[in-house]
């Protein structure tokens, strides 16, 4: 008979588990991994309150479940219902893999009454996992993860793979990036090809509204403009940027993203203006061309099961920083700024 000391120290088993929309992503993972991939069904109740189903055996295993969060709006009461399940169930661990964590840009509070989304999702998210691994999260005002959440995080970097992927398209590349902010990108993938790389200028005046003003890069005329950025949301970065570059006498630019959520009529927009888009698969979308499930797997194999280690790693709640006062003191409701949104 298996003792409880015994059964504490064999390997958690791992069960990869999709949430609906991310079943070819686990998949590719499951494979990477030699792990089991599980199934749950959702649907809707008349009332519109939502049915969720595990189908797999989870009890005294390390459950992944995947669920990329582009859109998170439409199916997060879900996966907080799942990660409940399972450890009703009698998982061992539940972990959250995220190839796209949403909710990252509204940082601070810009106008006085803002929900701080970021903060707050993060803390939802932390109540319901043991751990979450994602790629390039869009940290801008926070230095890390740990900043918002309480959870033990893995943050993986795309710009190897994208730079690999730039430099297998690409003879001599430029890679620009379109607003300051990209520069952690831009310079990592430049570095790793032995291109050169420049950066924009972005102002922001609303959701969908922006201007892009090009530096003097006459010297590199002749190479090949690629706008490589973390993410294509509205895509009017990116369609700026590229509306520029003709101006200063480039062709048409490859763009490289990796968060494609491309909303809207953005994509459409975007091919007519640019040559080959490529992101990866952390949103499933036809310009997929740099798959990640291999840095996942590797990352989520070399992650602790131990529940004493992630016990140890968990967090209390940090309380509100310098920067959420300091955004409800410096816009007083009679002196507004122009733009009131949290996104650069
Ligand atoms: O212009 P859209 O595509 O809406 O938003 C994406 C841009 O906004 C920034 O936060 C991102 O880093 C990216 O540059």
């Amino acid at each position: 008979m298996t003792t409880r000391s015994e059964h504490l120290e064999a390997p958690a088993m791992r069960l990869i588990l999709p949430l609906p929309g991310n079943e070819t992503f686990a998949r590719r993972l499951a494979d990477e991994g030699g792990w089991e991939l599980g199934a749950l069904e959702t649907r809707r109740f008349p009332d519109g309150e939502t049915y969720v189903r595990i189908l797999s055996e989870v009890k005294n295993k390390v459950v992944d479940l995947v669920c990329t969060l582009a859109r998170p709006d439409d199916g997060f009461l879900r996966l907080i219902f799942a990660a409940d399940a399972a450890r009703d169930l009698g998982a061992r661990q539940v972990n959250l893999i995220a190839p796209y964590l949403s909710y990252m840009r509204q940082d601070r509070r810009f106008q006085p009454g803002e929900a701080v989304t970021s903060r707050s999702f993060a803390r939802l998210v932390s109540a319901s996992f043991d751990r979450l691994v994602t790629v390039d999260p869009h940290l801008h005002r926070y230095a890390a993860l740990s900043a918002l959440y309480t959870i033990p995080t893995d943050t993986l970097h795309a710009a190897p793979l994208l730079a690999d992927c730039i430099a297998a398209e690409v003879d001599n590349p430029l890679i620009i990036g379109p607003d300051e902010e990209s520069e952690q990108w831009v310079s990592a993938i430049a570095a790793r090809i032995g291109a050169p790389h420049a950066v924009l200028r972005k102002v922001r005046h609303g959701d969908r509204n922006v201007e892009v003003e090009l530096p003097d890069l006459s010297k590199w005329r002749g190479l090949q403009p690629v706008l490589a950025d973390d993410i294509a949301s509205s895509g009017r970065t990116l369609i700026e940027a590229a509306r520029m570059l003709p101006l200063q006498g480039f062709v048409r630019p490859m763009v490289a993203v990796v968060h494609g959520i491309f909303a809207d009529a953005s994509f459409q927009r975007l091919t007519a203006l640019c040559g080959r888009i490529v992101s990866s698969d952390s949103v499933p979308h036809e310009s997929n061309a740099v798959g990640l499930a291999s840095l996942v797997a590797r990352a989520i194999a070399s992650a602790s099961n131990d529940e004493a280690d992630l016990i140890r790693h968990r967090r209390p709640p940090e309380p509100p920083d310098e920067v959420e006062q300091a955004g409800i003191d410096s816009f007083p409701a009679s002196d507004p700024p122009s733009w009131t949104g949290g996104v650069t």
